[in-house]
């Protein structure tokens, strides 16, 4: 886990955009090859969008050949609403760059068959050699896209009731009218996000900064969906102070000196490159184990659980089938004379 704190909220986004940038420049995206880019909504990520625009019109970075999968939309708006997902997105990104329209993924809220709609969703996904980056943010209570608390660590793509907590805070986009928020939404599941070759989360405000805490220094909890990152092998999570006011200083004194003493090195943390570039699996999201032992190093920081922990659920071992019962008595076993 990467914890990096950066001033103000401005700071953290620039930090993020120049992240993205310098992610999809190294994996020099082809046609053939594209680079596949989890995509949030919500205020926090709004910073970040301004920034890919700008540097996008200043010739630093193409969206030719990347393919977006938005994590969540609301159910029983029209897509054209001021407040649905597909409207933020084409306004604050998608009509400020080259990404073409057919690259673009993004949840149907009003699709007839909304299970069938989630189900191709991951299929999608899973077609284009799954996502290399997820970009995320987290409501107050620590959820990941739509994973309200107590969802499922290895839920997918799904129909989701928002909990009362998310409604009151969406409202504000709905004129504080609660009547006018969506109560519905599809989104992502936790397992989905955690299939991602890397996450990074942008979590800013004091109003997160419970969360924050709940998410990096306590356990796995599914009341804080957030906190299933512990078990991704590259999570990083970009905040500003305000969102440090609940941990502990020992906690903010450790992610500090850990990007101090990196950076004085002369390097960043960086994904092994086989993670950074490819090459990809055909079906599967998740790295192949290396097949002799290797020591786990800055370069190559994958130890065996947390592949094993990251695995998609389909891919635990399962335990074999319980034999048909066999109606057994006493009686029956007790020699006969
Ligand atoms: N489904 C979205 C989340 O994906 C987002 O992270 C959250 C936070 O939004 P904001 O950044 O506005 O606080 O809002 C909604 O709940």
């Amino acid at each position: 886990m990467r914890l990096i704190i950066r001033d103000d909220p401005a700071a953290a986004s620039k930090f993020i955009a120049n992240y993205i940038i310098d992610r999809i420049n190294t994996f020099n995206p082809s046609k053939e090859h594209p680079f596949v880019l989890g995509l949030p909504t919500g205020s926090s990520p709004v910073g970040i969008y301004k920034v890919l625009v700008e540097r996008y019109k200043a010739g630093a970075i193409s969206f030719e050949h990347v393919v977006t999968f938005n994590m969540d939309e609301y159910i029983g708006i029209p897509r054209e609403h001021p407040e649905s997902y597909h409207t933020f997105m084409y306004k604050h990104f998608f009509s400020h760059v080259n990404v073409h329209p057919s690259n673009i993924h993004i949840l149907n809220g009003n699709a007839q068959d909304l299970e069938a709609e989630c189900v191709g969703y991951e299929a999608a996904i899973k077609a284009v050699g799954g996502i290399d980056l997820f970009l995320g943010g987290i409501g107050p209570d620590g959820h990941i896209a739509f994973n309200e608390p107590g969802s499922s660590m290895a839920s997918r793509t799904r129909v989701k009731t928002l909990a009362y907590d998310t409604i009151i805070a969406n409202s504000r986009f709905f004129d504080n009218d609660l009547e006018k928020v969506p109560k519905m939404a599809l989104t992502v599941g936790v397992q989905t996000v955690l299939e991602a070759r890397e996450v990074v989360i942008i979590i800013t405000g004091a109003h997160k900064s419970l969360a924050l805490k709940k998410c990096i220094e306590e356990g796995v909890n599914h009341m804080w969906t957030l906190s299933s990152l512990q078990l991704h092998p590259h999570p990083m999570i970009v905040v500003d102070e305000d969102a440090t006011l609940e941990l502990q200083v020992k906690t903010v004194r450790y992610f500090k000196s850990i990007e101090a003493v990196a950076s004085s090195q002369g390097f960043e943390q960086i994904l092994p490159s086989k993670v950074r570039t490819g090459p990809r699996p055909a079906t599967k999201s998740i790295e192949p184990l290396p097949e002799t032992k290797q020591e786990p190093s800055i370069l190559s920081p994958q130890p065996l659980t947390s592949t094993l922990l990251a695995a998609p659920a389909t891919e635990y071992p399962l335990r074999s089938i319980t034999p048909e019962l066999i109606p057994d008595r006493m009686g029956s076993r007790i020699a006969a004379h």
